[in-house]
């Protein structure tokens, strides 16, 4: 079972005033947070934004200019507390070095051996999926299946604490859907998780809390509901206008905005609350003995407040998320009728 020691605070990662340069880039400037025991938090921001730096120092495998740092109560800069460190974290890196030449049992039953207290080997491989593909050689191993493995080489040790740097690039669908199960299950047993991604759906459905960084800092810190106001924000009602309505029909109260129709020929109503304007648009309808085709409420997604957070995004990134792909976008269609 997971060993639960943390720093005397009851938190698994302190991080306060971290600062690393390589030369004249100044890669991480002045970032601070705090990871509690048993949390998954997740680190986003863009390429080059800091984020594989910052993990490498906790990590320990590189020095920090300065700030404080403590992992499960360890200085990772400190070489006394090296061998401690390796025993109770585990790493899923981006490029994790294994001999081609072994099978995947051989590669996963080897990396057990350097831990005192490690998990069992073949449940490891059913965890991963990978029972079909344990006498297979890594090299023949496809990309997805490749980091299968890295995943059951990061949980092999039984870490307290596992670092899971990208961990599902390059999975198909299924295999993500079954990564996020696994990396639940591992919360569910006390693991703490700290994770990088580029995938705001997956920080949607596994994080706890999520810090964005870009150019070296952090720029907003969350729940991902929460992140960036994304919760306050104003929602969207679309739908089609009824055949025989003018846009200047619709009936709006103060404070909200009506635009469209758009290229989707559906119009929007903007709104900070979705409840009486629905109640308003849904009876003007019924009134008018018409149905509100595709009628949706919406609120920003994760991605976009991302988008807005760090920049990204040219154009109003709300205008173009596709209905459906936002878990907080609520359908409603035909519910007029
Ligand atoms: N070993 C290095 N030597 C010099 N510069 C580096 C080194 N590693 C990273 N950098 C630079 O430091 C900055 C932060 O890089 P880092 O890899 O931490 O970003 P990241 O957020 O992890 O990016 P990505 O999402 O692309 O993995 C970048 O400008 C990068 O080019």
């Amino acid at each position: 079972m997971t060993n639960e020691t943390c720093t005397a605070d009851g938190n698994a990662v302190v991080v306060a005033d971290l600062h690393k340069s390589y030369g004249q880039v100044r890669a991480v400037r002045g970032v601070s947070f705090t990871v509690r025991h048993g949390e998954i938090f997740a680190l986003l921001g863009p390429n080059g934004a800091g984020k594989s730096t910052t993990l490498e120092i906790l990590e320990g495998f590189r020095t920090r200019d300065s700030g404080h740092v403590e992992v499960l109560g360890i200085d990772p800069g400190d070489r006394a507390g090296e061998r401690e460190l390796r025993e109770r974290i585990g790493l899923v890196l981006q490029d994790i070095a294994v001999e081609p030449h072994l099978t995947v049992r051989e590669t996963i039953a080897r990396d057990a051996g350097y831990y005192r207290a490690p998990r069992d080997v073949d449940e490891v491989i059913g965890l991963v999926g990978l029972t079909e593909q344990r006498r297979r050689k890594v090299r023949s191993l496809s990309g997805g299946q490749k980091r299968r493995l890295d995943l059951a080489l990061g949980m092999i040790g039984d870490p307290s604490l596992l670092f899971l740097d990208e961990p599902t690039t390059g999975f198909d669908p299924a295999a993500r859907q079954g990564a996020w199960e696994l990396v639940r299950r591992l919360r569910a047993a006390g693991t703490t998780i700290v994770l990088t991604t580029h995938y705001m759906e997956e920080a949607q459905q596994l994080a706890d809390r999520v810090a964005v960084i870009t150019g070296g800092r952090i720029i907003s810190e969350g729940t991902p509901a929460t992140l960036g106001g994304r919760d306050s924000a104003r929602a969207r009602v679309r739908f089609a206008l009824p055949d025989g309505c003018t846009l200047e029909g619709i009936p709006v109260a103060a404070g909200e905005s009506v635009a469209g129709p758009e290229r989707d020929e559906l119009v929007t109503v903007e709104t900070a609350e979705p409840t009486g304007t629905l109640h308003r648009l849904t009876g003007w309808a019924l009134a008018a003995g018409a149905v509100l085709e595709g009628l949706t409420v919406e609120r920003p997604s994760l991605e976009d407040v991302y988008l807005r957070l760090t920049g990204s995004s040219g154009t109003d990134a709300y205008e173009n998320d596709p209905a459906g792909t936002d878990p907080s976008s609520t359908v409603l269609e035909e519910s007029a009728r």
